[in-house]
Protein backbone atom coordinates (compact mmCIF):
# COMPACT_ATOMS: atom_id res chain seq x y z
CA UNK A 1 0.00 0.00 0.00
CA UNK A 2 1.57 3.24 -0.99
CA UNK A 3 0.62 6.83 0.56
CA UNK A 4 0.88 9.56 -1.98
CA UNK A 5 1.50 12.84 -1.20
CA UNK A 6 1.87 15.86 -3.31
CA UNK A 7 4.91 17.85 -1.25
CA UNK A 8 7.92 18.20 -2.99
CA UNK A 9 10.32 18.26 -0.49
CA UNK A 10 14.05 19.71 -0.96
CA UNK A 11 16.80 18.60 1.61
CA UNK A 12 19.50 20.94 1.58
CA UNK A 13 23.03 19.97 3.31
CA UNK A 14 25.56 22.96 3.59
CA UNK A 15 27.94 24.65 5.64
CA UNK A 16 26.61 27.64 7.41
CA UNK A 17 29.59 29.89 5.75
CA UNK A 18 27.57 28.19 2.43
CA UNK A 19 24.29 28.43 3.85
CA UNK A 20 24.50 32.36 4.60
CA UNK A 21 25.93 33.13 1.39
CA UNK A 22 23.52 31.12 -0.59
CA UNK A 23 20.79 32.80 1.95
CA UNK A 24 19.01 29.59 1.77
CA UNK A 25 16.29 31.39 4.06
CA UNK A 26 15.41 33.89 1.27
CA UNK A 27 15.62 30.54 -1.32
CA UNK A 28 13.36 28.56 0.75
CA UNK A 29 10.97 31.27 1.09
CA UNK A 30 10.91 31.91 -2.64
CA UNK A 31 10.48 28.43 -3.20
CA UNK A 32 7.98 27.88 -0.93
CA UNK A 33 5.71 30.68 -3.21
CA UNK A 34 6.37 27.85 -5.75
CA UNK A 35 5.11 24.42 -3.55
CA UNK A 36 8.35 23.35 -3.04
CA UNK A 37 9.62 22.76 0.72
CA UNK A 38 13.17 23.65 1.74
CA UNK A 39 14.75 21.70 4.70
CA UNK A 40 17.43 21.98 6.39
CA UNK A 41 19.14 18.64 7.07
CA UNK A 42 21.55 18.14 10.07
CA UNK A 43 24.16 16.00 8.99
CA UNK A 44 24.71 14.91 12.88
CA UNK A 45 21.64 13.29 12.81
CA UNK A 46 19.73 10.34 10.99
CA UNK A 47 18.56 11.55 8.05
CA UNK A 48 15.77 9.22 7.79
CA UNK A 49 14.35 11.33 10.61
CA UNK A 50 14.64 14.57 8.41
CA UNK A 51 13.27 13.08 5.06
CA UNK A 52 11.80 12.08 2.75
CA UNK A 53 13.41 13.93 0.18
CA UNK A 54 12.53 14.47 -3.50
CA UNK A 55 16.05 15.76 -3.70
CA UNK A 56 19.04 16.54 -1.86
CA UNK A 57 21.42 19.73 -2.70
CA UNK A 58 24.77 19.79 -0.82
CA UNK A 59 27.69 20.60 -0.99
CA UNK A 60 29.59 18.13 0.86
CA UNK A 61 32.89 18.79 -0.62
CA UNK A 62 34.60 20.32 2.69
CA UNK A 63 33.46 17.13 4.32
CA UNK A 64 34.66 14.64 1.88
CA UNK A 65 38.49 16.58 2.47
CA UNK A 66 37.88 16.77 5.83
CA UNK A 67 37.08 12.99 5.80
CA UNK A 68 40.44 12.65 4.59
CA UNK A 69 41.95 13.08 8.35
CA UNK A 70 38.99 13.34 10.19
CA UNK A 71 37.02 10.46 12.20
CA UNK A 72 33.43 13.08 12.60
CA UNK A 73 33.69 14.46 8.82
CA UNK A 74 34.28 10.35 8.10
CA UNK A 75 30.69 9.38 10.34
CA UNK A 76 28.90 12.75 9.26
CA UNK A 77 29.75 11.39 5.55
CA UNK A 78 28.47 7.29 6.47
CA UNK A 79 25.74 9.22 8.14
CA UNK A 80 24.89 10.90 4.22
CA UNK A 81 26.02 7.77 2.39
CA UNK A 82 23.83 5.55 4.19
CA UNK A 83 20.63 7.42 3.83
CA UNK A 84 21.39 7.87 -0.05
CA UNK A 85 22.21 4.07 -0.82
CA UNK A 86 18.87 3.09 1.06
CA UNK A 87 16.71 6.07 -0.48
CA UNK A 88 17.86 5.41 -4.00
CA UNK A 89 14.58 7.66 -5.39
CA UNK A 90 15.95 10.99 -3.02
CA UNK A 91 17.92 12.64 -6.43
CA UNK A 92 21.11 14.24 -5.66
CA UNK A 93 22.39 17.71 -6.68
CA UNK A 94 25.09 16.80 -7.29
CA UNK A 95 26.23 12.61 -7.50
CA UNK A 96 28.72 12.13 -4.87
CA UNK A 97 31.37 9.84 -7.43
CA UNK A 98 30.78 13.08 -9.72
CA UNK A 99 31.85 15.37 -7.00
CA UNK A 100 34.57 13.59 -5.75
CA UNK A 101 36.55 14.02 -9.21
CA UNK A 102 36.78 17.96 -8.73
CA UNK A 103 38.37 17.89 -5.16
CA UNK A 104 41.48 16.69 -6.91
CA UNK A 105 42.90 18.82 -9.18
CA UNK A 106 44.75 16.01 -10.33
CA UNK A 107 41.65 14.38 -11.41
CA UNK A 108 39.81 17.70 -12.56
CA UNK A 109 42.91 18.72 -14.92
CA UNK A 110 42.27 15.75 -16.71
CA UNK A 111 39.06 16.34 -17.50
CA UNK A 112 39.70 19.43 -18.65
CA UNK A 113 42.48 18.70 -20.38
CA UNK A 114 40.33 16.20 -22.88
CA UNK A 115 39.11 17.77 -26.18
CA UNK A 116 39.06 20.78 -24.24
CA UNK A 117 42.07 24.05 -24.25
CA UNK A 118 43.04 24.39 -21.34
CA UNK A 119 47.18 25.17 -20.14
CA UNK A 120 49.83 22.61 -20.27
CA UNK A 121 50.26 21.35 -16.88
CA UNK A 122 52.67 18.97 -14.87
CA UNK A 123 51.03 16.80 -11.64
CA UNK A 124 54.01 16.99 -8.95
CA UNK A 125 53.30 13.99 -7.06
CA UNK A 126 56.00 14.33 -4.51
CA UNK A 127 59.24 16.35 -4.04
CA UNK A 128 61.30 15.84 -6.65
CA UNK A 129 65.06 16.96 -7.43
CA UNK A 130 64.72 20.29 -9.44
CA UNK A 131 66.81 18.89 -12.59
CA UNK A 132 64.04 16.50 -13.12
CA UNK A 133 61.49 19.20 -12.91
CA UNK A 134 62.80 21.12 -15.11
CA UNK A 135 63.35 18.74 -18.07
CA UNK A 136 59.79 16.89 -17.67
CA UNK A 137 58.50 21.03 -17.89
CA UNK A 138 59.85 21.50 -21.39
CA UNK A 139 59.33 17.88 -22.41
CA UNK A 140 55.53 18.87 -21.33
CA UNK A 141 55.44 22.04 -23.60
CA UNK A 142 55.41 24.29 -20.32
CA UNK A 143 56.44 27.59 -19.97
CA UNK A 144 57.32 30.74 -17.59
CA UNK A 145 55.73 32.01 -15.16
CA UNK A 146 54.59 28.82 -14.16
CA UNK A 147 51.23 28.90 -11.48
CA UNK A 148 51.38 26.62 -8.68
CA UNK A 149 48.02 24.97 -6.97
CA UNK A 150 47.97 22.55 -4.67
CA UNK A 151 46.42 19.26 -5.49
CA UNK A 152 43.85 19.65 -2.98
CA UNK A 153 41.03 21.49 -4.79
CA UNK A 154 38.51 22.85 -2.54
CA UNK A 155 38.45 23.80 1.07
CA UNK A 156 40.80 26.99 2.56
CA UNK A 157 43.91 25.37 1.39
CA UNK A 158 42.96 24.90 -2.24
CA UNK A 159 43.46 29.05 -2.64
CA UNK A 160 46.84 29.10 -1.73
CA UNK A 161 48.89 29.39 -5.08
CA UNK A 162 52.07 30.85 -6.25
CA UNK A 163 53.69 32.44 -9.27
CA UNK A 164 56.87 30.90 -10.30
CA UNK A 165 59.57 33.14 -13.09
CA UNK A 166 62.18 30.67 -13.40
CA UNK A 167 64.03 26.90 -12.17
CA UNK A 168 65.35 28.71 -9.22
CA UNK A 169 61.76 29.59 -7.78
CA UNK A 170 60.53 25.74 -8.35
CA UNK A 171 62.57 25.60 -4.78
CA UNK A 172 59.25 26.91 -3.67
CA UNK A 173 57.00 24.32 -4.32
CA UNK A 174 55.28 22.16 -1.69
CA UNK A 175 54.03 18.66 -3.50
CA UNK A 176 51.67 17.58 -4.57
CA UNK A 177 50.55 19.84 -6.72
CA UNK A 178 50.63 21.26 -10.18
CA UNK A 179 52.17 23.19 -11.88
CA UNK A 180 50.86 25.16 -15.03
CA UNK A 181 52.04 27.68 -17.57
CA UNK A 182 50.30 30.72 -16.50
CA UNK A 183 48.63 32.28 -19.51
CA UNK A 184 48.21 36.15 -20.29
CA UNK A 185 44.54 36.78 -20.35
CA UNK A 186 44.56 40.92 -20.23
CA UNK A 187 43.42 40.62 -16.44
CA UNK A 188 40.27 39.68 -17.04
CA UNK A 189 38.68 36.21 -16.07
CA UNK A 190 35.00 34.81 -16.93
CA UNK A 191 33.31 32.97 -14.60
CA UNK A 192 30.96 30.79 -16.15
CA UNK A 193 27.98 29.55 -13.70
CA UNK A 194 26.07 26.26 -14.39
CA UNK A 195 22.44 25.50 -13.04
CA UNK A 196 21.52 22.43 -14.67
CA UNK A 197 20.58 23.29 -18.12
CA UNK A 198 21.49 27.17 -17.92
CA UNK A 199 25.10 29.14 -17.77
CA UNK A 200 25.76 32.74 -17.15
CA UNK A 201 28.77 34.16 -17.52
CA UNK A 202 30.67 37.00 -14.59
CA UNK A 203 33.48 39.04 -15.44
CA UNK A 204 35.96 39.53 -12.77
CA UNK A 205 39.13 41.05 -12.15
CA UNK A 206 42.16 38.53 -12.62
CA UNK A 207 46.00 38.05 -12.50
CA UNK A 208 47.73 40.84 -14.95
CA UNK A 209 50.19 39.81 -18.39
CA UNK A 210 53.63 38.92 -17.11
CA UNK A 211 56.28 38.81 -19.47
CA UNK A 212 56.37 35.76 -21.41
CA UNK A 213 59.81 33.37 -20.41
CA UNK A 214 61.96 32.72 -17.30
CA UNK A 215 63.07 35.67 -15.62
CA UNK A 216 65.08 36.45 -12.57
CA UNK A 217 62.35 37.02 -10.22
CA UNK A 218 60.88 36.18 -7.06
CA UNK A 219 58.30 33.80 -6.32
CA UNK A 220 55.10 35.62 -5.53
CA UNK A 221 52.69 33.94 -3.22
CA UNK A 222 48.66 34.63 -3.29
CA UNK A 223 45.27 33.56 -2.08
CA UNK A 224 43.19 33.29 -4.99
CA UNK A 225 40.43 35.03 -3.21
CA UNK A 226 41.86 37.99 -3.46
CA UNK A 227 42.61 37.68 -6.84
CA UNK A 228 38.98 36.97 -8.52
CA UNK A 229 35.94 38.47 -6.88
CA UNK A 230 32.83 39.76 -8.23
CA UNK A 231 32.32 42.95 -10.18
CA UNK A 232 30.47 42.56 -13.23
CA UNK A 233 29.04 40.43 -15.76
CA UNK A 234 29.08 39.99 -19.51
CA UNK A 235 28.11 37.48 -21.98
CA UNK A 236 31.15 35.85 -23.97
CA UNK A 237 30.40 33.24 -27.32
CA UNK A 238 28.65 30.64 -27.85
CA UNK A 239 32.56 28.64 -27.35
CA UNK A 240 31.13 28.82 -24.07
CA UNK A 241 27.61 26.92 -24.56
CA UNK A 242 29.70 24.27 -26.35
CA UNK A 243 32.10 23.98 -23.38
CA UNK A 244 29.45 23.96 -20.71
CA UNK A 245 27.52 21.16 -22.44
CA UNK A 246 30.50 18.75 -23.03
CA UNK A 247 31.80 19.92 -19.42
CA UNK A 248 28.34 19.11 -18.23
CA UNK A 249 28.58 15.38 -19.92
CA UNK A 250 32.03 14.55 -18.84
CA UNK A 251 31.19 15.65 -15.14
CA UNK A 252 27.65 14.51 -14.94
CA UNK A 253 27.36 17.72 -12.64
CA UNK A 254 24.77 20.54 -12.57
CA UNK A 255 25.97 23.05 -10.12
CA UNK A 256 29.49 23.76 -11.14
CA UNK A 257 31.49 26.95 -12.00
CA UNK A 258 34.04 27.21 -15.11
CA UNK A 259 36.72 29.89 -14.75
CA UNK A 260 38.00 30.65 -18.80
CA UNK A 261 40.38 33.32 -19.61
CA UNK A 262 40.86 34.22 -23.43
CA UNK A 263 44.73 34.00 -24.59
CA UNK A 264 45.62 37.20 -25.49
CA UNK A 265 48.10 35.98 -28.02
CA UNK A 266 46.21 33.24 -29.64
CA UNK A 267 43.03 34.70 -28.48
CA UNK A 268 41.55 31.03 -27.33
CA UNK A 269 39.04 30.31 -24.60
CA UNK A 270 40.83 28.35 -21.87
CA UNK A 271 39.46 26.57 -18.60
CA UNK A 272 41.96 27.41 -15.62
CA UNK A 273 39.62 25.48 -13.31
CA UNK A 274 36.14 23.81 -12.22
CA UNK A 275 34.50 24.61 -9.14
CA UNK A 276 32.02 22.58 -7.00
CA UNK A 277 28.75 24.34 -6.17
CA UNK A 278 30.34 28.17 -6.81
CA UNK A 279 29.27 31.29 -5.07
CA UNK A 280 27.34 32.35 -8.56
CA UNK A 281 27.55 35.90 -7.16
CA UNK A 282 26.80 38.45 -9.82
CA UNK A 283 24.31 36.19 -11.07
CA UNK A 284 20.94 37.40 -10.10
CA UNK A 285 19.00 34.72 -11.62
CA UNK A 286 20.68 32.08 -9.82
CA UNK A 287 16.99 31.31 -7.68
CA UNK A 288 14.93 30.97 -10.43
CA UNK A 289 17.22 28.86 -12.40
CA UNK A 290 18.33 26.34 -9.13
CA UNK A 291 14.25 26.21 -8.51
CA UNK A 292 13.69 25.09 -12.13
CA UNK A 293 16.51 22.57 -12.22
CA UNK A 294 15.55 20.75 -9.14
CA UNK A 295 11.58 20.80 -10.47
CA UNK A 296 13.14 19.33 -13.85
CA UNK A 297 15.20 16.80 -11.90
CA UNK A 298 11.61 16.05 -9.95
CA UNK A 299 9.47 16.16 -13.61
CA UNK A 300 12.20 13.42 -15.15
CA UNK A 301 11.79 11.73 -12.51
CA UNK A 302 8.01 11.50 -12.18
CA UNK A 303 7.70 10.83 -15.86
CA UNK A 304 10.53 7.89 -15.67
CA UNK A 305 8.58 6.40 -12.72
CA UNK A 306 4.90 7.49 -13.12
CA UNK A 307 3.82 5.12 -9.46
CA UNK A 308 6.29 7.52 -7.99
CA UNK A 309 4.39 10.60 -7.98
CA UNK A 310 7.75 12.43 -6.96
CA UNK A 311 7.58 11.58 -2.96
CA UNK A 312 10.32 9.44 -2.06
CA UNK A 313 9.44 6.72 0.74
CA UNK A 314 11.29 3.71 1.72
CA UNK A 315 7.90 1.84 0.66
CA UNK A 316 8.04 2.69 -2.65
CA UNK A 317 9.02 0.00 -5.42
CA UNK A 318 12.23 1.84 -7.13
CA UNK A 319 12.14 2.41 -10.88
CA UNK A 320 15.77 1.29 -10.82
CA UNK A 321 17.15 4.69 -10.65
CA UNK A 322 20.01 5.36 -7.69
CA UNK A 323 20.43 8.40 -6.62
CA UNK A 324 24.10 7.92 -6.86
CA UNK A 325 23.84 7.48 -10.72
CA UNK A 326 20.88 9.62 -11.83
CA UNK A 327 21.36 11.81 -14.74
CA UNK A 328 20.81 15.26 -13.49
N1 LIG B 1 46.98 29.09 -16.09
C1 LIG B 1 46.64 30.32 -15.69
N2 LIG B 1 47.00 31.40 -16.44
C2 LIG B 1 46.69 32.66 -16.03
N3 LIG B 1 46.02 32.95 -14.88
C3 LIG B 1 45.66 31.90 -14.10
C4 LIG B 1 45.92 30.55 -14.46
N4 LIG B 1 45.42 29.75 -13.48
C5 LIG B 1 44.88 30.57 -12.55
N5 LIG B 1 45.01 31.86 -12.92
C6 LIG B 1 44.59 33.04 -12.14
O1 LIG B 1 44.55 32.63 -10.76
C7 LIG B 1 43.20 32.70 -10.25
C8 LIG B 1 42.92 31.51 -9.39
O2 LIG B 1 43.11 30.32 -10.16
P1 LIG B 1 42.13 29.08 -9.92
O3 LIG B 1 40.75 29.48 -10.33
O4 LIG B 1 42.73 27.88 -10.52
O5 LIG B 1 42.22 28.99 -8.32
P2 LIG B 1 41.05 28.51 -7.35
O6 LIG B 1 41.53 28.58 -5.97
O7 LIG B 1 40.50 27.23 -7.82
O8 LIG B 1 40.01 29.69 -7.57
P3 LIG B 1 38.43 29.63 -7.25
O9 LIG B 1 38.20 28.38 -6.48
O10 LIG B 1 38.16 30.88 -6.49
O11 LIG B 1 37.82 29.59 -8.61
C9 LIG B 1 42.31 32.72 -11.49
O12 LIG B 1 41.08 33.40 -11.18
C10 LIG B 1 43.18 33.51 -12.46
O13 LIG B 1 43.12 34.90 -12.12
O1 LIG C 1 35.04 24.73 -1.28
P1 LIG C 1 35.70 25.97 -1.75
O2 LIG C 1 35.94 26.99 -0.69
O3 LIG C 1 36.94 25.72 -2.55
O4 LIG C 1 34.65 26.60 -2.78
C1 LIG C 1 34.91 27.87 -3.34
C2 LIG C 1 35.07 27.69 -4.83
O5 LIG C 1 36.26 26.95 -5.06
C3 LIG C 1 35.22 29.04 -5.49
O6 LIG C 1 36.36 29.66 -4.96
C4 LIG C 1 34.00 29.90 -5.18
O7 LIG C 1 34.26 31.20 -5.69
P2 LIG C 1 33.52 31.62 -7.07
O8 LIG C 1 34.03 30.64 -8.12
O9 LIG C 1 33.99 33.03 -7.25
O10 LIG C 1 32.06 31.48 -6.83
C5 LIG C 1 33.83 30.06 -3.70
O11 LIG C 1 32.58 30.73 -3.57
P3 LIG C 1 32.47 31.93 -2.51
O12 LIG C 1 31.18 32.57 -2.85
O13 LIG C 1 32.46 31.20 -1.18
O14 LIG C 1 33.69 32.80 -2.68
C6 LIG C 1 33.70 28.72 -3.02
O15 LIG C 1 33.66 28.91 -1.62
MG1 LIG D 1 39.05 29.26 -9.90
Amino acid sequence: FFTFSFSRRVGFCLSDKKRRKLNLDAFAEFCAGHGVEIVEIDLTQPLVHQGPFDVIVHKLSDVIVEAEHDSQSQQLLANFQSYVSAHPSTALLDPLPAMTQLLDRFASYQIMNWRICSPPYLEIHSATDLPSIQQVLVEQGLSFPLICKTRVAHGSLSHEMSLIFSASGLADIHPPCVLQSFVNHGAVLHKVFVVGDRHFCVERPSLKNFPSGPCDRKTIFFNSHQVSKPESSSDLTAAVAALVRELRVRLGMALFGVDVIINIRTHTLTVIDVNIFPGYEGVPQFFSSLLSHIESVLDKRTSACPRDNGVPDSTHATCGSSAATTDL
